[in-house]
């Protein structure tokens, strides 16, 4: 299988913020934003992994500023690290309000994917190599945001979690 660069998963979508999208003070809901954050991420994991994906996990949603009704929400997604079946995707949201030519940073979130066959049954995806410094620092990071996940999830045992035990020793000797 031809690994592929964390670039070629970029994806971006645009959405005008109207008011079936707002709760009462005119502010986007966040499930709406969730809603589209998981449709975006999606794109960008299909687009790494050549085949249909499902929503394993969300995590590490975050809410910096809220985006208010007439505003132009933009999503940015790219895949930061593929693992066997599995593959993590970071996004960016950003609040735009065009008349006056702003663009807010909004949101930041990860979200896990599986590739799936037909049956929904997980497959193998090919390998991201990361090329910028930013993108080795996110592919590094990968593996102890994945290692953490799967030990909420109880899929593994802290004990085996290496990157974690790696990054705790690096702050010990850090102290
Ligand atoms: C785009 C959408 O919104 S899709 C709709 C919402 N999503 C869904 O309906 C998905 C429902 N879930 C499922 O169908 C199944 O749980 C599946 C197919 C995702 C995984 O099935 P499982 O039997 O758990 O498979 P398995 O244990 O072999 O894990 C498959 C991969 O998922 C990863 N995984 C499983 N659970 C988690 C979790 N909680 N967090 C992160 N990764 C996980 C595993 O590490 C493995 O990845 P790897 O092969 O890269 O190591």
């Amino acid at each position: 299988m031809k690994s592929k660069t964390a670039k070629e998963s970029y994806m971006v979508m645009n959405e005008l913020v109207l008011p079936n999208d707002t709760n009462t003070f005119n502010n986007l809901m966040g499930g709406r934003l969730l809603y589209w954050m998981d449709i975006c991420s999606a794109m960008a994991a299909q687009k790494h992994a050549n085949s249909p994906v499902v929503t394993v996990s969300v995590d590490n949603v975050s809410f910096k500023r809220s985006i208010k009704l007439g505003e132009v929400l933009t999503i940015e997604a790219q895949v930061t690290r593929a693992f066997n079946t599995s593959l993590e995707v970071r996004m960016e949201v950003f609040a735009q309000n065009l008349p006056l030519g702003t663009k807010v940073k909004s949101n930041e979130a990860y979200y896990t994917f599986v590739a799936v066959d037909e049956h929904t049954q997980p497959q193998p995806i090919p390998e991201l190599i990361p090329e910028t410094e930013k993108e080795h620092k996110l592919y590094d990071e990968a593996l102890q945001r994945r290692e953490l996940r799967l030990i909420l999830a109880g899929k593994i045992k802290p004990q085996h979690a290496t990157g974690i035990k790696k990054l705790l020793k690096m702050l010990e000797q850090k102290d």
